[in-house]
């Protein structure tokens, strides 16, 4: 490959073709080959940094699947450089921590909607832009959940810069900020808390591309507090990847249909 020509992408190591126009984009690298694992002839195209990249294909249709990494700032390099490349349909597959209390681990979320508490997203666009969803993949995800027969919710999920600060808010020095702002997102029913959506779908609006978000409920705070010690397994996780697969091949025969 030559890492000369201006069209090479500095981070992920990738270039135009190497990448179908629907990238299903997890977190973690690792989690990378077990979703390409769904695609016929899956490939490795490369791997740098937290960016691992294979490209297969789905009923025919190249696509993709590339990490993020975690936090706003590798996955708006992601999403920044997948859309050079000629991508423009995301599915975001990754873990979460269930805020509303009828959110159980191993319950998959359905983001249509982001809080913005994070850093990255305020670069792209001011804060009074809504981080919204793509309401056909939404519809997508939605329609593949109830067809997988999967329990799934929809609606707001909360995006922050620190998991600690989520996890044990008393001991930051903004504990007043942290505390105050959760107690917030739970009044307004914000289902769960992860890091990445509310960049990936303000820079989605920004580049007029296409971007949703399906995440397994790992633990869930909030139940935690009344009392219910439970978890999902990494198995649970593949409850999540099936309903971002089975929603890539319902558009791309949507696509063909039209
Ligand atoms: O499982 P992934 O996709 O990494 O997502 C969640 O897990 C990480 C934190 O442990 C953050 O990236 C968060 O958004
Ligand atoms: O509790 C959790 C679990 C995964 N990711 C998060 O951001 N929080």
């Amino acid at each position: 490959m030559d890492k000369t020509k201006e069209d090479y992408q500095f981070h992920l190591h990738i270039r135009p073709g190497d990448v179908g126009k629907y990238v299903i984009l997890p977190g973690d690298p690792g989690r990378c080959k077990r979703i390409a694992e769904y695609f016929d002839n899956p490939k490795l195209i490369a791997s740098n940094r937290e960016f691992t990249t294979y490209t297969g294909t789905l009923n025919g249709e190249k696509v993709s699947v590339c990490s993020t990494g975690i936090g706003g700032p590798s996955a708006a390099i992601a999403m920044e450089e997948l859309v050079h490349c000629g991508a423009d349909t995301f599915i975001r597959t990754g873990t979460s921590g269930g805020m509303d209390p009828n959110v159980i681990p191993g319950d998959i979320v359905i983001a249509s909607g982001a809080i913005r508490m994070e850093g990255t997203s305020k670069e792209y666009m001011p804060i009074e832009f809504p981080a919204v969803a793509d309401f056909d993949v939404t519809m997508n995800l939605v329609n593949a959940a109830k067809k997988l027969g999967y329990r799934y919710h929809v609606g707001i999920v909360e995006c922050k810069d620190s998991f600690y600060g989520q996890q044990h808010p008393e001991t930051m020095g903004v504990d007043y900020e942290l505390q105050n702002k959760w107690n917030a997102w739970l009044k307004g029913g914000t289902l769960c808390s992860e890091m990445e959506s509310a960049a990936l779908y303000t820079i989605a609006s920004v580049r007029h591309v296409k971007v949703s978000t399906v995440l397994l409920v790992f633990q869930n705070q909030e139940r935690r507090k009344l009392g219910f010690e439970e978890y999902a397994s990494d198995k649970d996780m593949d409850s999540c990847l099936k309903t971002a697969i089975e929603a890539i091949r319902m558009m791309i025969q949507e696509a063909k249909e039209r």
